[in-house]
């Protein structure tokens, strides 16, 4: 069957393909062309679940009979030490459409105003699956540190930042092959997995 991926970030659809090698997983894009979905929930579950049913519905309307199964990822980091930042705002920390590099920076720029170098902090995804009109949504986590500074080109987003508990690279060093095995994505992925077990 056709998984729909309700995402536009490049770096999750390719994590995604990855993560799915068994199954047949489309962009959104692929089928029906642009379309911006407004995250204005409270929880990345909100903004998950309202990206993925937005998308499946958009979807039905040009594909009637297909029998779709649409999934959705709300995800970002959060700095205790600096009031809970960015969470559910990851995407657009530096403003509405900033770049991976400008929000990084403006983290940067947060974490050196209180003088932290190194502080807890940790990834959250909640993936969201529209499955014949039921809603269902699994979350995972990633705990570690950020630094006030980038190191590796491996990974997207805030990853150059983030060290995971349990080892001394930045996740932009250790790639993408280190980040598979323990990120946030992976671990709600095994459970969504489970969750189309269950339904399909
Ligand atoms: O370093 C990172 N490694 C990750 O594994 C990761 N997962 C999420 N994020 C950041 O959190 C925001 C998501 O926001 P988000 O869920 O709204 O996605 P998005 O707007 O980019 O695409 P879409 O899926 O909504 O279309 C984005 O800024 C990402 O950079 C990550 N950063
Ligand atoms: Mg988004």
């Amino acid at each position: 069957m056709k998984i729909v991926l309700a995402s536009g970030n490049k770096g999750k659809i390719e994590e995604f393909k990855k993560l799915m090698p068994n199954d047949e997983v489309v962009a959104f894009k692929e089928l029906i062309g642009d379309f911006e979905v407004i995250e204005d929930k409270d929880s990345f579950q909100g903004n998950a679940i309202k990206k993925a049913v937005e998308i499946y519905e958009k979807i039905l309307l040009e594909y009637p009979d297909d029998n779709i199964v649409v999934i959705s990822d709300d995800s970002g980091i959060t700095v205790p030490a600096i009031n809970n930042e960015p969470g559910i705002y990851s995407a657009r920390y530096a403003g509405e459409g900033s770049s991976d590099k400008e929000n990084n920076a403006k983290l940067i720029s947060k974490l050196k105003e209180r003088n932290l170098s190194k502080t807890p902090a940790y990834y959250t995804a909640c993936i969201a699956i529209v499955y014949k009109n039921e809603t269902y949504s699994v979350h995972g986590w990633m705990h570690g540190n950020v630094i006030d500074e980038e190191k590796g080109e491996g990974g997207f987003g805030y990853d150059p930042m983030f060290i995971a508990n349990g080892f001394d690279k930045t996740l932009g060093e250790l790639g993408y092959e280190g980040k598979k095995e323990f990120s946030h994505r992976t671990k709600a992925l095994k459970l969504a997995k489970k969750v189309l077990e269950v339904i399909l």
